[in-house]
């Protein structure tokens, strides 16, 4: 069974259509790049797959079993995790309790649990702050843990956004442009936590990624859209050298 079946995913919105018969699989811990010029249909492809869209067309099977229709949180609660171009975290709420709220899909109690302040609502707050805690310490962000996401230097809030993330436990981790706005240290930074997270974590990663340092020194496989439509996948040196793809970038010119 395969971790991501995507089969002739299409998105019309009204008269444009944004994609138009994707398909992609995953059978579980890839690194794979999704690519395209601005506009090219890829952060629907992430919309859809996330539940913040509901497709004209296709399918999507998670393990094995279809979520068109389910819930952003739902999709989550089965094991896919995203990160936004534009940082999403919540400003007003330090760090930890940024990485905390993100986890309460799985608590395992009820309303009333948390209403009564029952011994399993007790039980659950504490793993969730547990598991807050180690993967803030895994990413090397505990110093932060009572700060405010808005009083943090870029480079610092994408990678609280990674860690929240990754600490609903994913088996697939879709990042869309990870490295929009950061400097070129960062960038470095930023590769080697992912190459880190891929190492470490039993997890598939599904990057959209602008920069193509970044993009062919992690992913092993790319996948590329323009106008929605596939033109081509495959290896980055094939990729690079792909006059279709060459020319959908820069006309005549080389990536
Ligand atoms: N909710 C929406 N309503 C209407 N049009 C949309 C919506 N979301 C995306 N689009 C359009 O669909 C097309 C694909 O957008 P999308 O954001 O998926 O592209 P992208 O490849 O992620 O672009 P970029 O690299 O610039 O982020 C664009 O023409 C965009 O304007």
């Amino acid at each position: 069974m395969n971790l991501l079946e995507i089969n002739g995913l299409t998105q019309n919105f009204g008269g444009l259509c944004a994609l138009s018969d994707f398909s992609i699989r995953f059978e579980g811990g890839e690194l794979t790049g999704l690519i395209g010029p601005n506009g090219a249909g890829k952060t629907t492809v992430f919309n859809l797959t996330s539940g913040f869209y509901r497709p004209s067309g296709g399918d999507i099977r998670f393990k094995g079993r279809s979520i068109v229709g389910l819930r952003p949180h739902q999709i989550t609660g089965m094991g896919i995790a995203r990160t936004f171009q534009n940082i999403r975290l919540w400003n007003d709420m330090t760090v930890l309790d940024n990485i905390r709220i993100s986890q309460h899909y799985s608590m395992g109690y009820a309303l009333w649990d948390a209403l009564m302040r029952t011994v399993a609502y007790g039980r659950g707050e504490q793993r969730i702050h547990r598991t807050a805690m180690e993967i803030l310490e895994a990413l090397d962000l505990r110093r932060y843990a009572t700060e405010l996401p808005r009083n943090l230097p870029y480079g610092i809030q994408r990678k609280v956004e990674i860690a929240r993330a990754l600490s609903v436990k994913p088996s697939l981790l879709l990042l869309d442009e990870p490295a929009a706005g950061l400097n070129s240290a960062d960038i470095q930074g930023l590769i080697q936590l992912i190459q880190w997270i891929h190492d470490t974590f039993d997890v598939a990663i599904w990057m959209i990624e602008h920069q193509m340092a970044v993009v062919m020194k992690l992913c092993s496989w790319i996948k590329v859209i323009d106008f929605g439509v596939t033109i081509a996948e495959g290896t980055p040196d094939e990729i690079q050298n792909n006059p279709d793809v060459i020319k959908a970038y820069l006309g005549d010119d080389t990536i």
